[in-house]
């Protein structure tokens, strides 16, 4: 978990340094005041270097400065790791964990595992396949040990083969080959993705029992293959074709959630709420999997007040409240949580912190810093 975090010319924000409560932190202030900016930033460093928002990441330097700094220590369960990022408008320039200089942000993503609930969350319901392989793709990169090395071997098959497909001169042995490998390791990754939404619908299935007990939502891999047909059966079908896109039309690139109530496609039948519901229950349930391996998420609320209405705000916390996981709240006003928090017993006695923005200016309402 995240227990303090410093900000350098980030958005709207010239400074700020932040300890946090290893439960709640909830915080205040107007809009445009640099609440989301804050979730964003750690979003940032737990995710090796993405935004939860749209918007290029560019834009995350504050206007005028040459470069955003973050620094983060996070408690992995066993120490105090300390990890330092610049990102100029360019990229990322420099990192460094605990003096050494890692390769890549993404090498240092297991150390924070964050996941956000948020207005653009609800397209896990209606967006694209990309953004549901890369939903379940984080849950495994973090529960499953052999899961990375195993994409980055079948990613590397499917370039290959891609630039074989567009190279105009084909030698049909060596696309056999990479044929092979594709399906070979597009296979233990689709296993591996089963088991994976197996829990993950048991998870769903207990957040939805409590943020919505009358929705019975199902999920299951959808791999876009004829029924009966394996990876290496469907290539071979799709090779011409293929060959005339000059991309490879099966594998684990292609694969999807597909969300159901009842009989029906979920995003056929559910309203926008009802999705964001679904949605929320569906990032929820990456909670118990990942607190199985022995690590501890830091979850990121935004705007809940805007999102849900307050029967499903009191539900959502009152889930949240069970958790134990680190979580950041935005509200608009004090005022505005007290009447979300409501009379929500177990929220009120997780020990918490409170905090207030302005222009990007943060204080601690409950701490000394
Ligand atoms: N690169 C940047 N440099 C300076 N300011 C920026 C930059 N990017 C965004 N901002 C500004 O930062 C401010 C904070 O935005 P943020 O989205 O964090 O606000 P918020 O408190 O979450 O607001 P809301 O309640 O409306 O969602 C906004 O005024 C925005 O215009």
């Amino acid at each position: 978990m995240l227990n303090r975090l410093q900000l350098g010319d980030f958005r709207n924000y010239r400074q700020a340094d932040v300890s946090l409560s290893p439960s709640l932190n909830v915080i205040l202030g107007d809009n445009g005041s640099g609440k989301t900016s804050l979730l964003e930033a750690i979003y940032f460093i737990g995710s090796g270097g993405r935004s939860f928002r749209g918007g290029r990441l560019s834009r995350l330097v504050r206007d005028g400065a040459e470069a955003a700094t973050l620094y983060a220590e996070v408690h992995d369960g066993e120490s105090v790791r300390r990890l330092g990022v610049r990102r100029t408008p360019g990229g990322i320039d420099a990192i460094k964990l605990d003096g050494a200089t890692p390769k890549a942000l993404s090498e240092v993503a297991t150390l924070l595992p964050v996941l956000a609930l948020h207005p653009g969350s609800v397209d896990l319901v209606f967006g694209a396949s990309a953004l549901r392989r890369r939903f379940m793709d984080w849950g495994m990169f973090h529960v499953e040990h052999e899961f990375m090395p195993l994409w980055r071997t079948a990613n590397a098959a499917l370039k290959q083969r891609n630039a074989l497909l567009r190279s105009g001169s084909i030698n049909p042995r060596e696309l056999g080959f990479w044929d092979q490998q594709l399906a070979q390791t597009s296979d233990r990754i689709e296993g591996l993705r089963r088991s994976y939404l197996k829990e993950l619908q048991a998870g769903l299935d207990d957040a939805l029992a409590v943020l919505s007990p009358d929705m019975k939502i199902r999920l299951r891999l959808q791999t876009g293959r004829q029924k009966g047909e394996d990876t290496l059966a469907a290539l071979q079908r799709l090779r011409q074709d293929d060959i005339r896109r000059g991309f490879s039309q099966a594998g684990f690139h292609r694969s999807d959630i597909r969300i159901d109530i009842g009989e029906v496609v979920a995003r056929d039948r559910l309203s926008r709420g009802q999705a964001k519901l679904v949605a929320y229950g569906m990032v929820l349930a990456q909670l118990p999997l990942i607190q199985r391996v022995g690590k501890v998420c830091t979850l990121l609320v935004d705007d809940l007040a805007a999102e849900l209405d307050e029967e499903h705000r009191h539900r959502l916390l009152q889930y949240l409240a069970m958790t134990g996981h680190q979580t950041l709240i935005t509200a608009l006003d004090a005022p505005q949580w007290a009447a979300i928090v409501n009379d929500n017993n177990a929220l009120q006695a997780i020990e918490s912190k409170m905090f207030h923005v302005e222009h990007g200016k943060l204080r601690s309402l409950t701490g000394s810093e």
